[in-house]
């Protein structure tokens, strides 16, 4: 599974996805143009040092970042407010790609026509849209566990181990 964000535009909600993919395993495409530069504080406070561990791929188009992905014959999975299928409907692949629109105004037309599949995360009538990381997090959640992507869990990753390692009381960074 990958994640791709289509010219995300506030630098917090990139950060924080960035981290999620990193902690994940998840690789990023990155659509440009975005709205702030890779140097952008807010952006690098949301991500933190995980920015170093995220397998980011960055696209100088839509159209580019297509031309890619169709050489690799990924589906490409739209979330979405204005879909009718709910995220836990849909039967997820391994190498699905979780399309995200920009917090101002999601995709054009031609990119929602486009996609594989659209889905979305209901909502209660008459609220907007959830922010854009934690549709992100739902989503890619229930992709990884329909399809066994989960990193293993450090309780089973060993059974002779006896279990995970005692939480130590130094502080750590968050
Ligand atoms: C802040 S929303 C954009 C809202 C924008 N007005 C629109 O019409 O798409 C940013 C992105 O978060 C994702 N998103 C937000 N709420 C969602 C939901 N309920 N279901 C699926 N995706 C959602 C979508 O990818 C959306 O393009």
């Amino acid at each position: 599974m990958r994640i791709a964000l289509y010219e995300p535009d506030i630098p917090q909600n990139t950060g924080t996805i960035l981290r999620l993919a990193a902690c994940l395993g998840v690789p990023v495409d990155l659509i440009e143009p975005a709205g702030f530069p890779t140097t952008d504080r807010a952006f690098r406070r949301a991500g933190m040092d995980y920015l170093a561990y995220v397998d980011l791929t960055r696209h100088a188009s839509f159209d580019a970042f297509e031309a890619d992905r169709g050489t690799r014959g990924r589906r490409l999975v739209l979330l979405t407010t204005k879909a009718a299928t709910p995220y836990t409907a849909h039967r997820f692949a391994p190498d699905d790609v979780l399309l995200l629109g920009r917090e101002t105004g999601g995709v054009p037309e031609r990119v929602h026509a486009g996609a594989d599949v659209r889905v979305t995360v209901p909502m209660r009538p008459g609220l907007r849209s959830l922010n854009v990381a934690m549709a992100c997090a739902m989503v890619a959640g229930e992709a990884l566990r329909q399809t066994g992507g989960f990193a293993p869990a450090l309780a089973t990753a060993d059974p002779l181990s006896g279990g995970p390692e005692p939480l130590s009381s130094a502080p750590v960074a968050l």
